[in-house]
């Protein structure tokens, strides 16, 4: 009974669209107004001092593991606990753990590894055929197939950069490898990437024969502090800062100012938290250990304390919300696969992660920011507006 009264109170108080709660004694009750439109099903109870040290590991490992079901549309559902400034995602009273967090470089290529090199046989399944892992431009707003917005994405990010053929250019955290190969194929650039997952750099290294691109793409299985006094006339680094953890941001910033000549440009992709930064319990344990989330004002205050001039800034929220949603129903799609592949427990741990992220962007909770920068005010002069950034490219000018 005792349990029953803090689950209605818990729940009752945690979203903004009328849900119901099926309790494991079969019994159901409907919190909030109006015709509910997801259902929650708890076919046992998940112990309230879980709950109470942290309800997003509680709540999150109960669906993972079959304990709660949910009928109807879970990043629905996350987006109405993230709107709701009472609901347990918010409230510190049940954020009271957090996994321990280490940014060495030791525990950031365990970090990576654990993540990305659950196999590209996992991933080839539902991301696009350009293997790009982070969020799309769709040009033509949420109209365009996952493919084109990806490639889009790229030609938008190297466009900023303004590059002339023949110059170099870093990308940190390369993924598997699109941007640099598009950087060397399409524009001219002598590319050198960086990746700490064994996966993408025998995918990448093969990518490079089979394109014939020996001569001016170089990819490293190395962790970005590790690349010595080189520079290179443009860095970029997309998805990659959100493994970085709030201790090194600075010396991550200051390591991209480093890296660039003192005429360069350079364009950092990633996630930022408008209210500040933060670790998430369920996404720390289970899908990015390491992974943090930096608050806007942290990243530009370090991006001035490294001596980096911004350009340009361009909020991506509403295309990385899209991309999510793309991601998931590609994800379902291959459902049977995917369990077949890596189990049930992960496959539903995954599904929620994907609902999750999106819901965290449809509710403006995060947003993912290109930060265009030069070295300092006396660094390179871009063009005065913004139009270079949408003329049409030539084609290859690979050398
Ligand atoms: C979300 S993926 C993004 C990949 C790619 N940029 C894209 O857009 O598809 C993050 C990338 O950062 C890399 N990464 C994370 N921490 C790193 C580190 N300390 N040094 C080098 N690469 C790192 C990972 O190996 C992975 O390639």
């Amino acid at each position: 009974m005792l349990e029953k009264t803090f689950y209605k109170q818990f729940l009752s108080n945690s979203f903004n669209i009328p849900v119901t709660v099926t309790y494991w004694d079969g019994k159901s009750e409907t919190y909030g107004e109006g015709a509910p439109q997801v259902n929650i099903i708890f076919k046992e109870a998940v112990p309230i001092k879980e709950i109470t040290k942290n309800a997003s590991i509680a709540l999150g490992e109960a669906y993972m593991d079959g304990r709660i079901e949910i009928k109807g549309d879970i990043q629905e559902l996350i987006t109405a606990a993230y709107e709701n400034a009472d609901s347990f995602i918010h409230n510190k009273k049940f954020i009271k753990f957090l996994p321990k967090q280490k940014h060495s470089e030791k525990a950031s290529k365990e970090d990576v590894q654990s993540h990305y090199d659950v196999g590209n046989d996992f991933y080839r399944l539902w991301l696009d055929d350009t293997m790009t892992y982070s969020c799309a431009y769709f040009t033509n707003g949420n109209t365009d197939d996952l493919f084109q917005a990806q490639q889009d994405k790229v030609d938008h990010i190297l466009q900023k950069l303004n590059p002339k053929a023949g110059n170099t250019l870093l990308d940190i955290g390369c993924g598997w490898g699109t941007l640099m190969l598009t950087a060397a194929e399409k524009y001219g650039l002598r590319v050198t990437g960086v990746t700490l997952s064994q996966e993408q750099f025998d995918y990448v290294t093969q990518q490079i024969k089979d394109k014939g691109l020996e001569h001016i793409a170089e990819v490293k299985l190395l962790d970005y502090r590790e690349l010595g006094d080189r520079q290179w006339d443009y860095v970029t680094s997309v998805g990659m800062f959100e493994h970085v953890g709030e201790e090194n941001l600075g010396e991550y910033f200051k390591d991209v100012n480093r890296y660039l000549t003192d005429d360069g440009v350079a364009l950092i992709h990633g996630i930022t938290r408008q209210q500040g930064g933060a670790y998430n319990g369920w996404i720390n344990k289970y899908i990015f250990p390491g992974g943090y989330v930096p608050g806007l004002t942290e990243n530009i205050q370090h991006i001035v304390d490294a001596g980096m001039q911004i350009s340009d800034m361009e909020p991506l929220r509403r295309h990385y919300q899209r991309t999510l949603e793309i991601w998931d129903d590609n994800f379902n799609a291959k459902r049977q696969a995917i369990e077949k592949m890596q189990g049930i427990n992960f496959t539903r741990m995954w599904d929620l992660y994907l609902n999750a992220c999106a819901a965290s962007f449809e509710s403006g909770n995060i947003d993912v920011i290109q930060f265009l920068m030069t070295k300092g005010p006396s660094g390179r002069v871009l063009p005065i507006t913004r139009d270079y950034m949408y003329e049409a490219q030539s084609e290859t000018v690979h050398e």
